[in-house]
């Protein structure tokens, strides 16, 4: 199996280092405008997602109406110190259209945005300020639960979008968008906020470019990478370098979404602030721990992509374990991001390098029912014919410290799966002695506690208690103690990227990947990777739909565990 390059080598491409991109002004306050009475009042709330507090601006009166600001892609007439210019660099793209504009839009909504922002399309492709707006109109939408002034919010924040187009390793076309976010921007103070939503192989020409001719001069200039941060620690190291020669580790905002999803930002919420949990997340009360994502899809569309990094590349190394390090670390020093992510670090290095003989693998093929047919992973066009990339893995993981030894955390990921799902399941150990053993019947495994942290759908918590049968007799049965978010909390929830392109702009660091966290995940996986590509290990076949290969049930067992999703006896 052969392998593209991922990114161009930075010894070539760095030529000029001298001109860093500024990182000199810090974060600026996080602006959450809120409103008292009929004044509009802009309240910096100079606290981050994480309650701590952010430097501060002087507090700005914001312009009473909607109607002061010139739509017609012109300043504002608002009063301001500084402005925000938000370059998502590969707008044409699958997941700007799909994620990135329509999180602005939502924070623009909900008011979190600063007063001068602007939001600025880069691609190839040629198209006016108009046609971009026409683009990202088609995936807008207002929250259900509030829709207030949707129409005119929409029209306001298209009127805040502009398009620049240009080739991404060219510095003169990135010199055209500077020029642009300079006419924007009316010579007020700017930070300047890059997003790098396009395939790896350009990360560092754009950085180059982007730093080299579009950077701010006076404010801060920062960039969010998309994953993939590499394909193993080698040319993880190598992004890094290269990045490194033109970005501070500060300026560096490495995403991953899951750690902007609300269950997996209440996990340490769970554990720091009930005292009923923290005295059992150990080893002499949990039996195991499983991670589990399916998708009821395939790769359609990203076949091209997928198939040089396969599942445990795609979701496991990064999505998975960042759930892994957020349950199993210890407590913080404080909720600031460098103790959070030195306790995750930690978790991280603690680990034992995973085995192959842990590893089971899958690859979906062509189902057909109801007269309709799913197709196989190769069948899509983009995905070479006699393909072993894994679309399915399972393997089990293991902490070697004092608080989890023996405990094997499980991950399961899948696509073109029977479910969409992402959940933690937690399994205790048995009751002690034999009380109710002859209620329970012979299956104790059946009568373990399970706590199970629904990330997706429909968010929730669930208990899994054993509970007398009401009546007369003594007879067991299995319930939950549920809080299920729809019904406690009627409010939409935020989408990943609200939280985290939101943070980035704060300059909260907490839910992104430091560069020694990114090297201790590749460092865990990619010995098997490597051992897994070059014995051209072979996946085991699973129909489209279903529940995954049987490989994954026998590494279970071999852990003396069974997969809490398939007990049957789910809510
Ligand atoms: N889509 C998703 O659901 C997710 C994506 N990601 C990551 O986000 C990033 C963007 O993803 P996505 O939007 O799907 O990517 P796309 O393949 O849609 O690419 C984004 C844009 O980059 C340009 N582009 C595409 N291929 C090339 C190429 N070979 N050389 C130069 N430019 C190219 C195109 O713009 P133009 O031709 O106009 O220049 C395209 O519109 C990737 O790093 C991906 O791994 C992460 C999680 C989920
Ligand atoms: O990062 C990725 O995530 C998506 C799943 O994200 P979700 O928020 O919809 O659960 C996955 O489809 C994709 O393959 C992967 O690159």
């Amino acid at each position: 199996m052969t392998f593209t390059t991922h990114f161009s080598h930075c010894s070539t491409s760095c030529k000029d280092n001298s001109k860093l991109f500024s990182s000199s002004s810090r974060s600026s306050p996080a602006i959450h405008h809120r409103f008292s009475g009929s004044r509009r009042l802009c309240r910096f709330r100079i606290n981050s997602a994480n309650g701590n507090p952010l430097e501060a601006l002087p507090l700005l009166p914001i312009s009473e109406s909607a109607a002061d600001y010139d739509y017609d892609d012109n300043v504002e007439t608002g009063d301001s110190h500084s402005t925000l210019s938000i370059t998502v660099v590969g707008a044409s793209g699958d997941l700007a259209k799909k994620k990135i504009f329509p999180a602005l839009f939502a924070l623009y909504y909900e008011d979190w945005l600063p007063q001068n922002f602007r939001v600025f399309g880069y691609a190839r492709t040629k198209m006016t300020d108009e046609e971009l707006r026409n683009m990202i109109s088609r995936t807008l939408t207002c929250r259900v639960d509030k829709r207030e002034d949707c129409e005119q919010k929409m029209n306001h924040f298209l009127g805040r979008c502009f398009y620049q187009a240009g080739q991404y390793s060219s510095e003169e076309h990135f010199a055209e968008l500077d020029t642009k976010l300079k006419e924007k921007e009316g010579g007020k103070s700017s930070n300047r906020l890059f997003y790098l939503s396009i395939p790896p192989n350009i990360f560092v020409d754009v950085v180059r470019c982007a730093s080299l001719r579009a950077s701010s001069a006076t404010g801060w200039t920062r960039v969010i990478v998309e994953k993939p941060f590499g394909r193993d620690s080698e040319s993880s190291a190598e992004l890094t370098k290269c990045l490194k020669q033109y970005l501070t580790e500060e300026q560096i905002f490495r995403i991953d979404h899951y750690l902007g999803k609300e269950l997996v930002e209440n996990l340490s919420v769970l554990r720091f602030s009930n005292r009923v949990f923290e005295p059992l997340w150990s080893r002499d009360y949990i039996r195991n721990v499983q991670l589990i994502f399916s998708e009821d899809f395939g790769t359609e569309g990203r076949g091209g992509y997928f198939d040089n990094y396969g599942i445990i590349r795609d979701i496991m190394q990064n999505h998975l374990l960042q759930i892994l390090t957020l349950f199993a670390m210890e407590t913080p020093v404080s909720l600031d991001a460098e103790d959070i992510r030195n306790e995750k670090v930690k978790v991280l290095r603690s680990m034992k390098t995973l085995q192959l003989e842990d590893v089971t693998l899958g690859q979906y093929k062509g189902f057909s029912k109801g007269g309709k047919l799913y197709p196989g992973y190769t069948d899509d066009p983009t995905v070479p014919k006699d393909s072993i990339t894994p679309t399915f893995a399972a393997a089990a993981l293991f902490i070697n410290n004092a608080r989890w030894d023996g405990v094997p955390f499980l991950m399961k990921a899948g696509k073109a799966l029977h479910t969409k799902r992402a959940e933690i399941r937690v399994q205790f150990r048995h009751v002690p002695g034999n009380l109710y053993k002859r209620n329970f019947g012979t299956d104790l495994d059946k009568a373990t506690n399970e706590l199970v942290l629904r990330v997706q759908p429909d968010e929730a918590i669930y208990l899994k208690i054993n509970n007398k049968v009401p009546g007369l007799g003594m007879r067991l049965d299995r319930s939950d103690l549920n809080l299920l978010y729809k019904a406690r909390y009627p409010r939409e929830i935020p989408d990943a990227y609200e939280r985290l392109l939101l943070d980035a702009i704060e300059g909260e660091r907490r839910l992104f990947i430091r560069s020694d966290e990114l090297d201790a995940a590749w460092a865990l996986f990619s010995p098997m990777l490597k051992e897994l590509e070059e014995k051209r290990i072979v996946p085991e076949l699973y129909p489209y739909g279903s529940r995954g290969p049987v490989g994954a049930h026998y590494l279970a067992a071999k852990h003396d565990v069974r997969w809490g999703d398939l007990s049957g006896d789910d809510s």
